[in-house]
């Protein structure tokens, strides 16, 4: 059996407790490793190594050193491509062709991007009056800010774990990760590719654990970290900002949704069903981006909801080698439950069930996995939990609409406010429209569509800051600005 150990300074350690909990793979139920828990003594050490490795070599190295490391790390990933896509489909149970085309290459993207970028931004510059004529210059320089704790999540475990490891990289920071309980291995690949492109030792460090009185608690409330980033549940959100706040330590938030896609009658209705098919259905449903409430201006209604079926229909389920594979598990029995409680409850409101709503038959090789139906509802209240709650499973519910002020307020009746998709050919409508919707991130006539420089990050519960771009080099850095009176 695979043994996951923690990494800190540069060697792979074991716990000292000795305990250590069970990887299973989501498809079938089998444990694939057992996993080194980390009490406080590990983390103690990783974020000491952590602080040492800022008063190293990394700490004096010159920006373009650290961006040929960088670069070496991306292409280090890329260089063990097939390993990574089975990592992460082995702990996750998504199809290959999904880990290949998003998570493996974003992960290797996010070292380059953030690398590019470094590089190239300027500081801020004001030259000022002063009264005796002679006046002062004022510029800013940007520092790193110190060790980040990077908590991530399962459902895309390499891609959003490296969307913070890059940036607090390249801005000269060391990171201490903690990455979901239920996907260790691609931070634990990762950490051999760190030392394989020479990234000095203490600069990234992997303890591994669960959230409350676990290596995550013991991580986020640790007096010596300089900054959090955390993508995950809204709730725990709130427990790690209690956490900080005792150091006030500055945090970045990326949390959950309850996104809409609106489709007004005029839409490419082709386009529309792709793009929500994916928003929908990608990654089991397990995205944060992704749609769980759908709606289409009445013309267009029936005929939406008949064509969204056939597609949730034509998905194809099971092994994650299989090449004809598009649909997988959800990350766990446990998480399961929570889905199907939710189709419970769907049925208990009254709902139209279009098609789904339960678990599928499964060959026996996978009959222990934690499967169930892409799932479309019509006919609930917009007060059901159904249609209020995020569910963050392959299930939407799908209501019909009369006008652009009544989809606005539909849309906005969430304390959520990640994300929305808007299907129209109307571009007039589409610019009206999309400001006007109370999300961080707003597509029109497509979904995910990520360019790595523009702001991520969601409004209102979902989330607080936004990375991407320059924009996350305001939380990976701290400015300082500098006055010399001439
Ligand atoms: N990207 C997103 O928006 C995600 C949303 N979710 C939502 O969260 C629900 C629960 O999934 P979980 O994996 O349990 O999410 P979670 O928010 O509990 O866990 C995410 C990460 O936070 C850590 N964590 C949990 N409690 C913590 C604490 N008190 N202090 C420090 N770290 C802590 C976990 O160990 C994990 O690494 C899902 O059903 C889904 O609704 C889950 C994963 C990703
Ligand atoms: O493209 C990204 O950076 C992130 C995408 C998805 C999520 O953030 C998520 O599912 O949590």
């Amino acid at each position: 059996m695979q043994e996951i150990k923690h990494f800190i300074n540069g060697q792979f350690v074991s716990s000292e407790s000795g305990r250590t909990f069970d990887d299973v793979n989501p498809a079938n139920g089998e444990v694939i490793a057992r996993v080194h828990e980390a009490g406080r003594e590990e983390v103690d050490q990783a974020v000491a190594a952590a602080n040492a490795a800022m008063n190293g070599p990394w700490g004096t190295m010159a920006v373009a050193e650290r961006m040929k490391l960088l670069q070496k790390v991306a292409d280090g990933v890329m260089a063990r491509f097939d390993e990574f896509v089975e990592a992460e489909c082995l702990d996750t149970g998504k199809p290959k062709s999904l880990a290949s085309h998003i998570d493996i290459p974003r992960g290797a993207a996010n070292f380059q991007v953030f690398a590019d970028l470094v590089k190239n931004i300027p500081t801020e510059s004001f030259q000022m009056d002063t009264p005796d004529g002679l006046g002062a210059h004022n510029y800013a320089v940007r520092k790193p800010r110190g060790v980040i704790a990077v908590v991530a999540p399962w459902n895309l475990p390499l891609l959003l774990m490296t969307w913070k490891v890059g940036p607090a990289l390249a801005c000269g920071n060391t990171v201490v990760v903690k990455p979901s309980e239920e996907t260790p291995h691609t931070a634990t690949l990762l950490a051999e590719v760190m030392n394989e492109a020479g990234i000095p030792e203490g600069v990234y460090n992997v303890v591994h654990g669960f959230g409350p009185d676990s290596a995550g608690e013991f991580l986020t409330r640790h007096p010596d970290i300089n900054g959090i980033t955390f993508t995950g549940e809204s709730k725990t959100g709130t427990a790690i900002m209690k956490a900080a706040s005792e150091c006030l330590v500055p945090v970045s938030f990326e949390l959950g949704g309850k996104n809409a896609a609106v489709v007004f009658a005029d839409a490419d209705i082709d386009k529309a069903i792709e793009g929500t098919m994916r928003s929908v259905f990608a990654n089991c449903g397990q995205v944060c981006l992704g749609t769980e409430r759908v709606y289409v201006e009445r013309p267009l209604f029936d005929e939406f909801v008949k064509r969204l079926k056939e597609g949730a229909e034509s998905l194809r389920m099971g092994w994650w080698q299989d090449e004809n594979v598009n649909f997988g598990p959800v990350i766990s029995q446990a998480h399961r439950q929570k889905v199907l409680s939710y189709y419970e409850v769907a049925r208990k409101d009254g709902a139209n069930i279009v098609t789904g709503g339960g678990v599928p038959e499964m060959p026996a090789n996978l009959s222990e996995g934690a499967w169930v139906e892409p799932t479309i509802w019509t006919g609930l209240g917009e007060d059901s939990a159904v249609v209020q709650e995020e569910i963050f499973g392959p299930c939407c519910h799908i209501a019909p609409f009369d006008s652009e002020e009544e989809v606005i307020s539909l849309v906005n009746d969430t304390p959520y406010g990640l994300a929305a998709a808007v299907w129209t050919e109307n571009l007039s409508r589409a610019h009206r429209v999309a400001p006007k919707l109370e999300v961080g991130l707003c597509w029109v006539n497509s979904w995910f569509l990520r360019d790595l420089r523009t702001p991520f990050g969601g409004s209102k519960q979902s989330g607080i800051g936004r990375e991407g771009g320059v924009h996350g080099l305001e939380f990976y850095s701290e400015l300082s600005n500098i006055c010399i009176k001439l």
